[in-house]
């Protein structure tokens, strides 16, 4: 039930109107036969007359419903898919960066694809679910009216029915829950076949090993569950079918003589059981549908819980930059095998037109302190004060704002957010002196191509931090992979000129030779600061 308010709630009346449609065209339906039974006893034209013009209004109005119906579920099902879409890309969108990394891309994507439509597919069965349910409660009202004893007898049969059916149901209903969620693995790792496809092409070993392995064994218990889950629905159905024959013949040949029913009687019967079959069976086949819809809805509602929003953010404008100081700030990871790593606590402080390099080894925190200085990560114990202010949860959007920031696995936009925040000259006289200006021109906010060299694309990756304009700009290892004579751009050309501009800088480095460069460098080792020798 729980499955229907959800989705009641998330298209409200017309849901209804599917519903209501669909019932009246089951109950319609489940009239014609009575009434069909009911005029094969008829005598007189005029008693036929009527009865056909009574027979073509409920025969108009059980289809009528019936496309109404149909076409009000299918069109209900894109719509909950369209808004169950928009309401995650908007969480998506409010999540905190540290939360989307936690929750992965690989099972927001499943959600986003598989459960969703999983739901279509509940709508397309919705309408049999609704007009052949009806139509057995006609039937079997129809049943009472004929008699109460076989009426009685047809439900004992549905309860056993049900209760067969709840069995099979709670063991297949496990079955494909746990087969989604190996789904998310698959997704995981069809990603990883994507992205570490060179490394695979260059060992086969590898490449079979993970193919054959863990790829082939999911996809395999996913095969074997799903498998199981809809054997089990499909026992389910045919016990339900099984029992509605079985009652068949027991009415019509072993309760006859007691029954001591007569043989137009029976005719009735036996008219209501044939036409009851079809309803029966498309009601049991499209039960699995809401099992299916009802683990879809789950999942949705777990990302989405989990996608949890930032705190509601202050509207107002960032004063100028003058300061930033980080006070006994400490980030902690937690690993999924207990091992810790803990930042901090460190407190810094920056002021505009500051040159500071960030060094140290590898895993001693660099990277982790620069998202956390940019409001990435969220510190644990601290605090982060912007031109002398506390920058609370209800600050840490404008906070960011502050910050351009090229990290070392950077992504590259085709355009740029705040295209007028330098002028074309500016622009173009900066393509020259990141020797782009042979490959990539700016028009209108875009630039003509990003399909650029790694080492090009990284000084696309700068120039657009720098069209961006904020006071903070920090590069994560900007300088690995270009040449040595670009190197000497960036440190003794493009640093410089953006410290002359009055912004501040951090730069994560491992270029000794440039360290002088610098008005300071703040030195981590195992997360925590520590002084820093310098050859003279
Ligand atoms: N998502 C994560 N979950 C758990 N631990 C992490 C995570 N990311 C990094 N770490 C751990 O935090 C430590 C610091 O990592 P970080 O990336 O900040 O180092 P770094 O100084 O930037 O290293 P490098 O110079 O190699 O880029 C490492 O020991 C790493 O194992």
């Amino acid at each position: 039930m729980s499955v229907f308010l959800t989705l009641f709630r998330l298209v409200g009346g017309w849901l209804l109107l599917a519903v209501v449609t669909g019932l009246v065209s089951g109950f319609s339906n489940a009239s014609l036969l009575a009434m069909i039974n009911h005029s094969l006893s008829l005598s007189g034209t005029q008693a036929w007359l009527n009865a056909g013009a009574h027979f073509s209004l409920l025969a108009l109005l059980m289809l009528t419903t019936r496309i109404v119906s149909q076409t009000t579920f299918m069109s209900l099902g894109q719509k909950v898919k369209a808004r169950l879409r928009n309401e995650l890309i908007q969480r998506i969108s409010k999540t905190p960066w540290l939360k989307m990394e936690k929750t992965g891309m690989a099972r927001t994507l499943s959600v986003f694809t598989q459960d969703l439509d999983t739901l279509v597919v509940f709508f397309v069965s919705l309408p049999n679910l609704f007009i052949y349910g009806a139509m057995i409660a006609g039937c079997l009202i129809y049943l009472a009216m004929l008699s109460m004893t076989v009426f009685a007898l047809a439900l004992a049969a549905i309860i056993l029915g049900s209760v067969g059916y709840q069995v099979a149901h709670g063991r297949a209903l496990g079955l494909l829950r746990r087969s989604r969620q190996r789904e998310d693995t698959l997704m995981q790792q069809c990603k990883t076949l994507f992205d570490g496809g060179r490394e695979y092409r260059l060992n086969a070993r590898r490449l079979r090993q993970f193919v054959d392995g863990e790829l082939a064994d999911n996809i395999e218990a996913v095969r074997k569950e799903r498998t199981h889950g809809y054997v089990l629905y499909g026992l389910a159905t045919n016990w339900g079918s099984v029992l509605f024959f079985s009652f068949i013949g027991i009415v019509i040949y072993a309760l006859r003589g007691p029954l001591t029913l007569e043989s137009t009687v029976i005719t009735g019967y036996t008219m209501v059981f044939l036409y009851m079959i079809v309803p029966v069976e498309g009601v049991l086949s499209a039960l699995p549908a809401i099992a299916s819809a009802r683990i879809a809805l789950q999942r949705v509602r777990q990302l989405s819980d989990e996608l949890e929003p930032e705190a509601p953010q202050r509207i107002e404008k960032a004063g100028v930059f003058s300061s930033l100081s980080l006070t006994e700030v400490c980030y902690q990871y937690e690993g999924s095998d207990g091992e810790r790593f803990t930042l901090g606590p460190l407190s810094l402080h920056f002021q505009p037109g500051e040159l500071v390099f960030l060094v140290g080894g590898n895993g001693s925190g660099k990277t982790t302190f620069a998202n956390l200085l940019v409001g990435l990560y969220p510190p644990d114990s601290g605090e982060i004060s912007l031109n002398g202010e506390r920058i609370g949860p209800d600050r840490q959007a404008l906070y960011r704002q502050q910050f351009s920031v090229v990290f070392s696995d950077f992504f590259l936009f085709g355009d740029v957010a705040f295209a007028n925040a330098r002028t074309p000259e500016e622009v173009d006289r900066l393509l020259h002196l990141l020797r782009l200006n042979h490959k990539v021109s700016f028009r209108d906010g875009r630039f003509s191509t990003t399909s650029l060299s790694q080492g090009q694309r990284k000084r696309l990756a700068l120039l657009q931090a720098w069209i961006e304009q904020r006071p903070f700009y920090v590069f994560d290892e900007w300088a690995a992979d270009q040449d040595p004579e670009f190197k000497e751009v960036f440190y003794r050309e493009l640093l410089p000129a953006l410290k002359a501009e009055g912004k501040t800088i951090l730069a994560i480095t491992h270029d000794d030779r440039y360290f002088h460069l610098a008005d300071r460098i703040i030195k981590l080792e195992e997360g925590r600061q520590v002084p820093v020798h310098q050859a003279a």
